[in-house]
């Protein structure tokens, strides 16, 4: 029996938490009741906030520094992040990556994060693609770091599985190289399933990493890529990237009619994350958001949660955002969001086999 789910919940003044809280008991019960997947989540952006306070603790017990950096970023997270645009949103980062920088901090990480969305009472999701990025430090490699979060993801038995994320701010070399990586590991039968292209918006040129991007298809992987996040991503930007041919796009906000087009027609899924575009104010209301256009041309979406740490944000109040009548919510009929639930699942990287 795992963990009460409410331990999951995120901030109640949250868009989520104020969806999830209107709805009636009836309606709880049938989100909790959903069986859902998760596609879109980023490792080090979905550390509980009671693991990462162990974790510096554990850091200064082994004599690691609490830099000022540390400090802030820990306070941040902990009173809550509000973003005035989301390039503020990349800055958290560094001072989650000091204390996940040794393997014992990433196995415990890497389990907590797992643990709260497969373990709870009920799971907020069956199944989840764990994304993140390879990272070397002074005390491992990229390898080991990748080695040590594959081996948690594996105890988990089929139930999770993990994507590789490269960095749009990486050297073409490194690009490469972990595009190598990831390609091994699924040689040697670990479980992973796809590459994903993430990190700040507004860096990379694509044109370099759009065709090293592509071959993850020749070695059995699938392709995800975070598109057309901004209105800065331009339309050559967002036509270089699809020109890779992704299994599945996140965010996808600012598509050009011409990118519009060529999802449409090759129905690429769509990871949506409603709390983190409306909290990275790139879009400008729950209402606004895109998922209506493109539910209202039956095209495929997948509801994920993307970084519940500074999010503070649940699978569970994810689906409440669906659910709950407007202004809270998008206001779908229940046999709509089951509908959505069930297509989410079929947007998997998972092979019919697994
Ligand atoms: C809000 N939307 C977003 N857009 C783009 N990249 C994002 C992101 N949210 C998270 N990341 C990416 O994921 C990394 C953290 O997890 P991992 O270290 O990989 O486990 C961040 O450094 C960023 O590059």
């Amino acid at each position: 029996m795992g963990v009460d789910f409410h331990s999951v919940l995120g901030a109640p003044d949250n868009p989520g938490g104020l969806a999830w809280r209107a709805l009636s008991s009836a309606q709880q019960e049938f989100i909790k009741a959903l069986p859902k997947a998760e596609v879109h989540a980023h490792l080090n952006g979905c550390i509980p906030l009671a693991c990462l306070q162990e974790l510096a603790r554990d850091h200064a017990f082994n004599g690691g520094s609490m830099t000022a950096e540390v400090q802030r970023g820990l306070a941040v997270l902990e009173t809550g992040v509000v973003l005035s645009e989301i390039s503020d949103f990349f800055g958290l980062f560094p001072a989650i990556y000091a204390l996940t920088s040794t393997p014992p901090a990433v196995k415990k990480a890497t389990q907590a994060v797992l643990a709260s969305f497969l373990s709870t009472s009920p799971p907020q999701c069956q199944y989840i693609e764990l994304r993140t990025t390879p990272r070397k430090t002074p005390h491992m490699t990229a390898e080991e770091y990748l080695s040590t979060v594959l081996d948690v993801i594996e105890s988990f038995e089929g139930r999770a599985a993990l994507i590789l994320s490269v960095d749009r701010r990486m050297s073409v070399d490194d690009v490469s190289r972990y595009v190598e990586l990831a390609k091994t590991l699924k040689r040697e039968g670990r479980a992973i399933v796809g590459v994903d292209l993430c990190g700040d918006p507004l860096t990379g040129n694509m044109e370099d990493f759009a065709p090293i991007l592509a071959s993850v298809h020749d070695a059995g992987l699938k392709l995800t890529l975070h598109i057309a996040e901004t209105p800065q991503n331009d339309e050559p930007d967002t036509l270089t990237l699809l020109s890779a041919k992704p299994d599945r796009l996140g965010h996808a906000t600012f598509l050009t009619p011409a990118a519009q087009a060529i999802v449409r027609r090759e129905k690429i899924p769509v990871e949506i994350c409603l709390t983190s575009n409306v909290l990275c104010k790139t879009v400008p209301s729950l209402q606004d958001h895109h998922i209506s256009d493109l539910l209202l041309h039956q095209h495929p979406v997948v509801i994920c949660t993307d970084d519940t740490l500074p999010f503070r944000n649940s699978l569970f109040e994810e689906y409440a955002l669906l659910l709950a009548p407007p202004p809270l919510g998008l206001g779908f009929a229940e046999v709509e969001v089951e509908r959505i639930a069930r297509e989410g699942m079929g947007t998997t990287f998972r092979s019919t086999k697994d």
